[in-house]
């Protein structure tokens, strides 16, 4: 034990571990002592220790830390103990008479306040030593504690559960006047040791030999051949002897005769009891020469502790025919049909073919559990990726299934015919059909569903099958799992919250949602009741109409056809090929009819119902436009959102009121906007004339290109209007002191007109510039503009901010670090309680005294020029600290600047700058010395 241990079990090391390290102990043992003495208090009272069994000399460090100075403190271990400072350690056995007469050499006179005893047998490193179980390596520090404790001293020892541990503590219990045992938390819970601390040693004059006599104090213990046989059937399941060291169970080396495992009736047993089969016996020799004893029986017999399942099968296997060979065992009667049990039975030994029985069973049922965890594993991937994007449910079912056969096969299509109309693009597949093709009816939605629910069902469907072919069993489609239907649940879940993320980000579906929720759009009615066709799932198909014109067709997912437009409106593509479909159904006239009746805007039903649509709602330019902003639903649309971008710009507002009185204004201001548009186009009674081509010409009337537009716009409903000029244009607008038309006219400048061709460019350039024309500006639009950027000029700059944030940064990341230092202290064990809290103030008080630093006093600098040139003494009107600069001192500081930073450069930079000065240095005084030259 005394050697250093690598620590490589699971958990080994430890939070005591890194802890010991840390505090420089040399054995996390070290705070088994710091708890037993922050729970007894023993050492800080003590003036002389004795360890018993220290290597490496963990307990021996807390002892000189906690002892008060100037302590006698020595340790003992049949290991060599790292020299510690004031601490004497020797190398010898507890339970010899010499370690004795070298304790009572060391102490002389003195006798101990306290002896520790935390000694473990060695396993394997000394045999001689090891003939000692835990328990009497127990007894005999005790026996050494009785010699050399004080009266009222204390002992501490390190014990295991066993049978001896009562008999132990009746021991202490007749030696001291308080025994408690304890188990420190450092202390493994796997570990089974416990420590007893026995306290107020009584020191009787004479003791009586037997209390320390291990024959008489473990006279009731069964000191036979102890330790449980090994599991030879599952070597691997062989118990670790976390306890530590079970009696006897570590000493001994057993080896038995091969002959006698020949012949004994419980071979199972003695393979688990020995250690190594001998073959010194003559029987055994015999045996030896068999042609059964194979080498590697040979070499299994030689270390039966290393062997496995296998070989201890083939073990029990030679014995049976060696015991055949020399007539031990009858031949039993051959049984034709089975050979492998045949084998068990013939063991004759009804553990080994339960064992085996048991083994086989767990093997297929490891199996089992494998495979079932692979099945989920892939769930689990898939349902991952669905989270990441990566795939949409309906992916899923593309992908194989478990017995690495795809779900949605060619092959069967192709053995259906259907392939060649799948590779066509040609969806005119025949549904029912096409259903008792894929067996997979149930899952195909009919009719002019609600989009939504057909997606829906779709997903739902598709995400089914998928899991069923997770989980299905070679063409079962139920599945086996618990949790299957939580697993369908969270599916379906995950798929609602994939469509709305797509409902997010797709212009397209949002319309479609829009329209769906509007109720303006529910697919084609059937009967024109405007209920959608809610028996699409009947088992009757649906009839597809006879006239072609009529029929209508929509695409699974009910949002697009091919072309991007949505079913209804292009239904007219895809009428021939849906008439021969029963899963879409047509318009009837009625509702044709209906579609193409006319609206007040002159568009009919139908058109109208797909110009409303979001996705057109951003175009804007022409007058329709304007008359739909009108319209009362939009209105209200706008106002919400504008209430929002209010909401954002107001955070400067402070109450309510001022919030509602200027929306309030908002609104007026807009109505009268609104007001002012109308009565621009009930003014404008000017019969539109068709402009002729001259007119048209691009370059005449491009005042700016779509792109500048869109630039402008976007600029203006991100920081609204900036210049005055705009801002004049539209109060006047607000305050209907111009109208639309007069803008117009506005606009008819000579500048317009301006003929460009056949002018250089830098004319033009110039032009650009400088002939433009000079709109008007209102003091009131100025003032506006001025007071806007006033308030952008009084808002705190990015990096001001950034700055600040910074800053607070630091302060909270500090604030952890103390805390985590404070935690630290907090946390040690070996430090009393007024320690840590002194510790912790100290922490304080330096973050405390950097956060209370005095500001550096601030030095005025003076530059000597003017009437300060060559002034001497404090220069006129400068009070407190001053320091007088000059352009010179500014030249040479930023010199010795820019030299330091060069010297910081790279090594060989410098390297090379001093050889060049040696060689210069050389070659100046060569220059010099003519002499040298020669030399
Ligand atoms: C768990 S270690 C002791 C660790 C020690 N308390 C420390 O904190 O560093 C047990 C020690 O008992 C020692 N030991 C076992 N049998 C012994 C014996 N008969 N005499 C002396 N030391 C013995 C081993 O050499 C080993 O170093």
């Amino acid at each position: 034990m005394g050697k250093i241990q690598k620590k490589t079990g699971k958990g080994r090391l430890d939070k005591y571990y890194h802890m010991a390290k840390e505090q420089g102990y040399r054995a996390r043992s070290a705070f088994k002592l710091v708890q037993l003495n922050k729970k007894y208090n023993f050492l800080e009272r003590s003036k002389v220790l004795i360890d018993l069994c220290a290597a490496p000399g963990g307990w021996l460090q807390v002892a000189s830390k906690m002892m008060p100075v100037s302590s006698l403190i020595v340790g003992v271990d049949l290991a060599p103990i790292k020299p510690l400072p004031n601490v004497i350690t020797f190398v010898e056995d507890i339970t010899t008479e010499k370690c004795r007469a070298t304790l009572r050499a060391t102490l002389k006179t003195w006798k101990a306040d306290v002896v520790l005893h935390d000694g473990a047998p060695n396993v394997g490193a000394a045999w001689v030593q090891d003939a000692f179980t835990q328990s009497e390596l127990v007894l005999q520090s005790l026996k050494l504690a009785t010699e050399f404790l004080n009266k009222g001293g204390s002992f501490v020892t390190k014990v295991f559960r066993s049978k001896d541990y009562n008999n132990l503590m009746w021991v202490f219990q007749q030696l001291f006047k308080k025994v408690e045992a304890t188990k420190p938390p450092s202390s493994r819970n796997v570990s089974a040791e416990i420590f007893v601390v026995c306290r107020d040693f009584l020191a009787p004059k004479k003791i009586d030999p037997k209390f320390l006599d291990p024959k008489h104090v473990f006279s009731e213990v069964d000191t036979g051949m102890v330790g449980q046989p090994m599991d030879v059937f599952h070597p691997e399941k062989h118990k670790r002897q976390r306890e530590g060291y079970e009696d006897g169970n570590y000493t001994l080396h057993k080896t038995l005769d091969a002959w006698e495992f020949i012949k004994d009736a419980e071979p199972i047993t003695v393979l688990g009891s020995f250690n190594q089969f001998s073959f010194t016996s003559d029987e055994s020799r015999n045996v030896f020469k068999s042609t059964e004893t194979t080498n590697e029986i040979k070499e299994c017999c030689e270390d039966l502790k290393v062997l496995g399942k296998k070989d201890f099968k083939n073990l029990l296997k030679w014995r049976l025919s060696i015991r055949l060979e020399v007539g031990l065992d009858k031949k039993p009667e051959p049984k034709a049909a089975v050979q492998e049990t045949v084998e068990v039975t013939a063991l004759d030994d009804v553990e080994a073919v339960e064992e085996h029985a048991a083994s086989a069973a767990a093997d297929e049922s490891r199996q089992d559990r494998i495979r079932r965890r692979q099945k989920n594993e892939r769930v689990q991937k898939n349902v991952q990726r669905m989270q990441l994007g990566m795939i949409i449910p309906t992916d899923i079912g593309l992908e194989q299934d478990a017995d690495g056969q795809s779900l949605f096969s060619l092959t069967n299509i192709q053995k259906a015919g259907s392939l060649k109309m799948v590779r066509k693009g040609d969806t005119d597949v025949d549904p029912e059909e096409f259903n008792a093709e894929m067996d997979m009816g149930e899952d195909i939605v009919t009719g002019e569903q609600d989009t939504k629910a057909i997606s829906r069902r779709k997903g739902k469907s598709m995400v089914k099958e998928d899991l069923d072919a997770e989980f299905i069993n070679d063409g079962g489609m139920v599945s086996d799992q618990e949790g299957d239907a939580e697993l369908m649940e969270d599916l379906d879940e995950m798929y609602e919250q994939y469509k709305e993320r797509q409902l997010e980000r797709d212009a397209k579906m949002r319309a479609k949602a829009k329209r769906e929720d509007k109720g303006e759009w529910k697919g084609f009615k059937k009967n024109g009741s405007g209920e959608e066709d809610s028996d699409s799932d009947d088992d009757t198909p649906n009839q597809a109409p006879q006239n072609d014109d009529t029929s209508d067709s929509d695409s699974d997912s009910g949002a697009e056809d091919e072309d991007g437009l949505p079913g209804a409106y292009n239904h007219k593509k895809t009428i021939k090929k849906s008439s021969k479909n029963p899963l879409l159904v047509g318009l009837d006239d009625a509702e044709q009819a209906e579609l193409r009746q006319k609206t007040e805007s002159g568009l009919t039903k139908g058109a109208k119902m797909f110009f409303d649509q979001d996705m057109f709602k951003g175009l804007v330019g022409d007058d329709e436009e304007d008359e739909e902003a009108d319209d009362e639903s939009n209105d209200d649309d706008e106002e919400e959102e504008e209430d929002e971008a209010e909401e954002a710009e107001d955070v400067e507002m402070d109450s309510d009121e001022e919030i509602r009185q200027f929306r309030r204004d908002r609104k007026t201001l807009k109505r009268k906007a609104t007001e002012a548009a109308e009565g621009d186009e009930e003014e404008d009674d000017i019969e539109m004339v068709p402009l002729g081509k001259e007119f048209m010409d691009d370059e005449m009337w491009d005042g700016e290109s779509d792109e500048e537009d869109s630039r402008k716009r976007k600029q203006i409903s991100e920081y609204s209007l900036i210049t005055a000029e705009a801002m004049t244009l539209a109060q006047s607008l607000v305050n209907k002191k111009a109208t639309k038309s007069d803008l117009i006219d506005q606009g008819f400048t000579k500048q317009a007109f301006a003929e460009k061709d056949g002018l250089p460019a830098w004319f033009l350039e110039d032009e650009e510039h400088h002939n433009v024309p000079n709109l008007p500006i209102t003091k009131e639009a100025v003032q506006v503009i001025r007071d806007r950027m006033k308030a952008l000029d009084a808002r705190p700059i990015k990096k001001i901010a950034e700055a600040k944030a910074r800053k607070k940064y630091k302060a909270a990341q500090k604030l952890m670090k103390i805390q985590k230092k404070a935690d630290a202290i907090n946390d040690t064990e070996d430090i009393s309680e007024k320690e840590k809290s002194i510790g912790i103030a100290k922490l304080l008080a330096k973050a405390a005294g950097a956060k209370n630093k005095k500001p550096k006093k601030e030095v005025q600098l003076v530059v000597a020029k003017g009437h300060n040139r060559g002034a001497k003494g404090r220069p006129k009107g400068v009070k407190g600290r001053y320091k007088m600069v000059d352009s010179r001192m500014k030249k040479e500081m930023r010199a010795t600047k820019r030299i330091a930073k060069k010297a910081k450069g790279s090594n060989r930079r410098n390297y090379l700058f001093v050889i060049v000065t040696l060689i210069s240095v050389d070659d100046m005084t060569l220059l010099e010395d003519p002499c040298k030259r020669t030399g």
